[in-house]
């Protein structure tokens, strides 16, 4: 551990490496180049597409691309900045918590029913800006998690401070535009990503488009997670349970490891099943130098009809030596604009139909509607 005068809690160039053990099976993802997507390399496309359609994870190579730097770089700088607002004290980050009572009292209305609460309600609860330890539960016997998220919603970030609508900690505030540019860097990779996927499925990328417009309110943010180190070698906390995530693309920057995807692909909508946390039905996610590591969430699998995979995952405290240090992360969750439908898009690779049911033959769920309610299941253990 760094020692007390330099002190630190996130010191990449201190980390041992992810053990090499078959006591830790790694996924075998595939490294896509950013360059090459954006230089529109069609062997490239053609990978890409593959992963998104098997695991729906794939690392992305960052420093040849001038926007990859900026992530690659920025994430660095958002971390020290993670490690500042982690510090402050108990009851400060407090002051950030969703409005609790209120929310809590919601759990068994219709998820229709969030539409007729309090504007402001409904934006604390999804921008959800500090998540305590505790919050969620990891497996049956409901034992909570052990990590810290702070989110920073991308549409705060993006405007001027006189219209900005919530209270933000200092730390966020002096570095207000590290998260502008990283949130709005995310956001395009994101959205170029998409455009990929889109046309390989015979989708106008402009429907894509519409429905992720960077000035438009969405469930976008920067979060910031902190996981403490591991109690004992035999690593019995869960840090963040089993989940996929609710959004369309993520894009997430970490250093140790500590993520684990399940060793079958999903194809399930929104599946936050814990049941089976026995360590060996889950592979590693080796976090590899210069990537980012990018998986797919609901609205994709929405918006194509299960064609894509959201990979299903989780957090665990970090393997072998690597376990002795705390585990920070930044992930930025591109998401559909709050008013969007999440219904299948048209096109000739996406099949008719409603095939897992969500939409109840109906106008379908909001985005801001599906966030609610799967934060929601994560909160409570009932995940159906
Ligand atoms: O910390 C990580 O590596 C992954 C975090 C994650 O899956 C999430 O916040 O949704
Ligand atoms: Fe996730």
């Amino acid at each position: 551990m760094p020692h007390a005068e330099s002190y630190t809690e996130f010191t990449p160039e201190l980390y041992p490496p992810f053990p090499s053990s078959p006591d830790f099976p790694t996924i075998d993802l595939q490294t896509i180049s950013l360059k090459k997507i954006q230089d529109h390399d069609a062997a490239e496309q053609d990978r890409m597409f593959d992963a998104c359609k098997n695991w729906g994870f794939f690392y992305l190579e960052l420093p040849e691309s001038e926007q990859g730097r900026v992530i690659k770089e920025g994430a660095d700088d958002v971390c020290r900045v993670a490690e500042k607002v982690f510090q402050l004290p108990l009851e400060e980050k407090m002051e950030y918590r969703p409005t609790g009572k209120q929310l809590w009292g919601w759990v068994s209305v219709n998820i229709r029913a969030c539409v007729i609460w309090d504007e402001g309600l409904i934006d604390d609860v999804y921008i959800y800006r500090y998540k305590m330890t505790g919050q969620t539960q990891v497996d049956k016997n409901r034992t909570p998690d052990t990590a810290e998220f702070f989110n920073v919603a991308k549409n705060e970030m993006i405007i001027p401070d006189k219209d900005m609508t919530r209270k933000w900690p200092k730390p966020v505030m002096d570095n207000k535009q590290l998260f502008a540019k990283y949130s709005t860097t995310a956001h395009s990779i994101g959205l170029q990503i998409l455009d990929v996927l889109a046309r390989k499925l015979g989708i106008d990328p402009e429907e894509i488009h519409s429905r992720h417009r960077l000035e438009e309110m969405a469930g976008d943010h920067v979060r910031m997670t902190r996981g403490p180190p591991r109690k004992s070698i035999e690593m019995p906390e869960i840090q963040t349970p089993s989940h996929t995530d609710f959004g369309t693309i993520t894009i997430l920057m970490n250093w140790l490891g500590g993520l684990q995807v399940y060793g079958s692909p999903n194809h399930i909508l929104g599946n936050l099943d814990f049941s089976d946390s026995s360590d060996s039905s889950w592979l590693w996610v080796k976090p590899k130098p210069n990537c980012a590591i990018v998986n797919l969430g609901d609205a994709a699998v929405k918006f194509t009809n299960g064609v894509l995979c959201s990979g299903r995952h989780r957090v665990v405290p970090s393997p072998g030596e690597q376990g002795k240090w705390p585990r920070y992360s930044v992930v930025y969750f591109v998401r559909p604009n709050d008013e969007c439908k999440l219904k299948a898009l048209k096109g000739d690779g996406v099949p008719e139909g409603d095939v897992d049911g969500e939409d109840g033959g109906g106008e379908g769920i909001n985005a801001q509607e599906w966030i609610f309610r799967q934060a929601e299941r994560l909160r409570t253990g009932r995940y159906n």
